[in-house]
């Protein structure tokens, strides 16, 4: 079995910039401190105004090809919707995002008035859009926003049903197309309905998955280095073990320690200390295969999983760490000082024992201490 991957797991991106990468043209408004459903409903609110012009210029599009005047005409009339609709972004962008809400429901909801009163009338069930809204509108609001949601979900359907059972008048003119393309009108309606709430859906399902992930990235990664924390450490040291147990094999545990650290704090202050937890941290990831884990569980130690290794190699690997620790010195203010660390290294060939192994690679590391730091040892 091809060992499981650590690689990607050990950064904490920006939340901001993560989420800007990805919907650079749906986050206007988005701030770092938002919530993770505060960003899903702006990013929906933005979503809503780019699909409210495209579903406008495609229906303008295709009522040209049509060439009917009722068509035609009432396309026209929700241009002046279309071309407001870009205020939903700017209110987001200045922060007034329950404004925006509100714009982006009520310039749908106009739109949707025009096309019925600008030549549609009934008659292509344009007004079936106002189910669409009523839909929507619990997703883009808040929980605690509840009357806003409940005012428009019942005038939406409201809306619908008036004119469902009222009847609107179409212009002179929709008379004119064939039953064929009366038809057509009619499907494309629906169609386009569902194929919005698809989009919808598919948008809340990818921001949740986001936030899902980000919240786990969260609770598995040491704020300050950003390599996986004691938690993330446990379950891939679980998770190696039943492999060891399944397809047999050994791995390697380590722990390792700074050395004196407590002079670099004292000496250059404790931001110096914290930047050199991160350069310490770097230093041994970049040593270490794609599959290896190196973990921070405490203040200034750090831990170690060599998964498919025995001793012999895990010394090759930590030895490498301890050279490379000693070639690249952390520099902190113009001033340089190489940071030693002091490893101890235990074999796992008994899943049932890893936790006492690790135990004695601890034991190692402070023998390695005891015997002049900046060294490897062994559990027997
Ligand atoms: N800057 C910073 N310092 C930390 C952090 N966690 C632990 N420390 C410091 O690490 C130092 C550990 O000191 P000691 O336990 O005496 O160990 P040491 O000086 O590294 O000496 P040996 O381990 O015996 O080589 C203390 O000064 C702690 O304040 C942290 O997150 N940031």
């Amino acid at each position: 079995m091809k060992p499981t991957s650590f690689d990607g797991m050990t950064k904490a991106p920006h939340r901001t910039a993560q989420l800007t990468a990805r919907w650079r043209w749906l986050s206007f408004g988005v701030r770092a401190e938002d919530t993770a459903t505060q960003v899903r409903k702006i990013v929906q609110v933005n979503a809503g105004v780019w699909l409210l012009i495209g579903t406008v210029l495609i229906f303008n599009a295709l009522f040209w090809l049509i060439g009917n005047e009722a068509l035609i005409q009432s396309g026209l009339w929700q241009w002046p919707v279309m071309l407001a609709a870009p205020t939903v972004w700017w209110l987001n962008a200045r922060r007034h995002l329950h404004a925006a809400r509100w714009l982006m429901i009520l310039l749908a909801m106009v739109d949707c008035l025009l096309a019925v009163a600008g030549g549609q009338g009934t008659a292509s069930t344009v007004h079936v859009y106002f189910l669409l809204f009523a839909v929507m509108t619990p997703t883009l609001f808040a929980v605690e926003e509840w009357p806003a949601t409940l005012i428009l979900v019942v005038t939406n359907l409201g809306m619908f049903l008036a004119l469902q059972f009222g009847h609107w008048p179409a212009h002179p003119a929709f008379a004119l197309l064939d039953a064929h393309t009366q038809a057509m009108m009619i499907q494309s309606m629906v169609v386009s309905c569902v194929l919005i709430l698809i989009l919808m859906t598919m948008l809340t399902e990818i921001a949740a998955a986001d936030n899902e992930n980000r919240l786990i990235r969260l609770a598995e990664t040491d704020p300050l280095t950003g390599l996986p924390n004691r938690r993330q450490f446990r379950q891939a040291l679980e998770a190696e073990g039943s492999r060891m147990a399944r397809e047999g094999g050994s791995f390697v545990l380590g722990v390792f320690d700074l050395d004196h650290f407590k002079r670099v704090n004292d000496e250059w202050g404790h931001d110096a200390g914290d930047q050199a937890l991160v350069h310490i941290g770097h230093v041994v990831q970049g040593q270490l295969r794609a599959y290896d884990l190196v973990a921070r569980t405490g203040g200034e130690e750090f831990v170690l999983l060599l998964p498919h290794t025995d001793l012999a190699e895990a010394r090759l690997v930590v030895e490498r760490i301890r050279q490379a620790l000693e070639k690249d010195p952390f520099t902190y203010s113009g001033q340089a000082r190489v940071i030693t660390v002091s490893i101890g290294l235990a074999l796992v060939s008994d899943a049932a024992t890893m936790d006492q192994r690790l135990r004695q690679a601890d034991e190692a590391m402070y023998q390695a201490k005891h015997e002049g730091r900046n060294r490897v040892c062994c559990a027997p």
